[in-house]
């Protein structure tokens, strides 16, 4: 089915439900276009996180992470189920998510997602251990829009980053300015990851004069990046593709660069959902960094 023949049946399906909007009592209206249609989507799931956060509490840590991942978890599969039931969904909180592919071989259970042409890729909670910690605002919710039909490499054709705590969305709606160029001589700046950052990063940022700035959240990373505040993020080491698939479909919305750190593509929607690595900066700067990177990859 094609993103448009699939917005056409929501509008279908909002005129059968009476008003020829997408009233449901709860959340407002969702909008017909996917891309917009994501950013609703991820802001209520972000809403849902603040009450959480605050009904919960952070006296127990483990708790209030599972209280939220499911919260959101659940918004996103009962919204998705209403509002785009013909669609397919990855999730990171599906018990099955990362069943798909164990051990290094697929297992005999092929998901649906496979054979679909069109697939929600969601985080419900992404910078899940900054979302714990009170005070921290380093925690988004992803949802992005995968379709067969795309003929750019990852095939994401919507995405939205809920940034509940900061009070901002991106996503691919509006797509964000291009970020300004920094003042000449101002260190570069890289984004990684606070508690789990590539065991190569620092040297790389030493070889080309980078400072590091560590952060939670590849969604929140990403949009570092988008908005200017970050000149790069480079993750290694693990990853899946809810991780980014959304902040990716942002980056690339809005022009930067985003890759393997290897300078491959990023693909999403395959058997085996693992992502590890990932490259995102301004155009500019991607030939130094890719080069720089191949210089401290660990070998193989
Ligand atoms: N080595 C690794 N293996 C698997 N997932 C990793 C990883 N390093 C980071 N991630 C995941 O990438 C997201 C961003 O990580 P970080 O905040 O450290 O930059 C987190 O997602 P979740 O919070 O959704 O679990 C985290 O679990
Ligand atoms: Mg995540």
């Amino acid at each position: 089915m094609t993103s448009e023949r699939t917005e056409t049946s929501a509008r279908v399906l909002a005129q059968r439900e009476g008003s020829g909007s997408h009233e449901n009592g709860n959340g407002g209206t969702p909008p017909v276009i996917d891309a917009a249609f994501a950013r609703w989507l991820a802001d209520r799931a972000g809403q849902v996180l603040l009450q959480v956060r605050d009904e919960v509490g952070y006296a127990d840590g483990k708790a209030l992470k599972t209280a939220g991942d499911r919260a959101a978890h659940d918004l996103l599969r009962a919204e998705l189920a209403r509002w785009r039931p013909a669609d397919a969904v990855l999730s990171e909180e599906d018990d099955h998510a990362r069943v798909a592919w164990q051990d290094g071989e697929p297992s005999t259970v092929r998901p649906e997602r496979l054979g679909a042409s069109r697939v929600w890729i969601v985080d419900p909670l992404d910078g899940t251990r900054e979302f714990s910690e009170e005070g921290r605002t380093d925690w988004a919710v992803h949802v992005a829009l995968w379709s067969a039909e795309s003929s750019t490499p990852s095939r994401l054709v919507a995405g939205a980053v809920a940034m509940p705590a900061q009070h901002r969305t991106l996503a691919t709606d509006q797509p964000p300015a291009y970020p300004p160029l920094p003042p000449d001589g101002r260190p570069i700046r890289i984004a990684a990851s606070r508690t789990r950052p590539p065991a190569f990063v620092t040297a790389l940022a030493g070889d080309i004069g980078a400072e590091l700035v560590p952060m939670g959240s590849a969604g929140v990373k990403i949009a570092a990046v988008i908005c200017g505040d970050a000149d790069a993020y480079v993750h290694a080491g693990g990853q899946y593709e809810w991780d980014s698939a959304a902040p990716v479909a942002v980056a690339l919305a809005t022009g930067l660069h985003a890759s393997r750190i290897d300078g491959s593509a990023l693909k999403y929607n395959e058997a085996d959902p693992k992502l590890p690595d990932l490259v995102v900066c301004r155009k500019d700067l991607a030939p130094r960094l890719l080069a720089a990177l191949q210089r401290h990859l660990p070998s193989e």
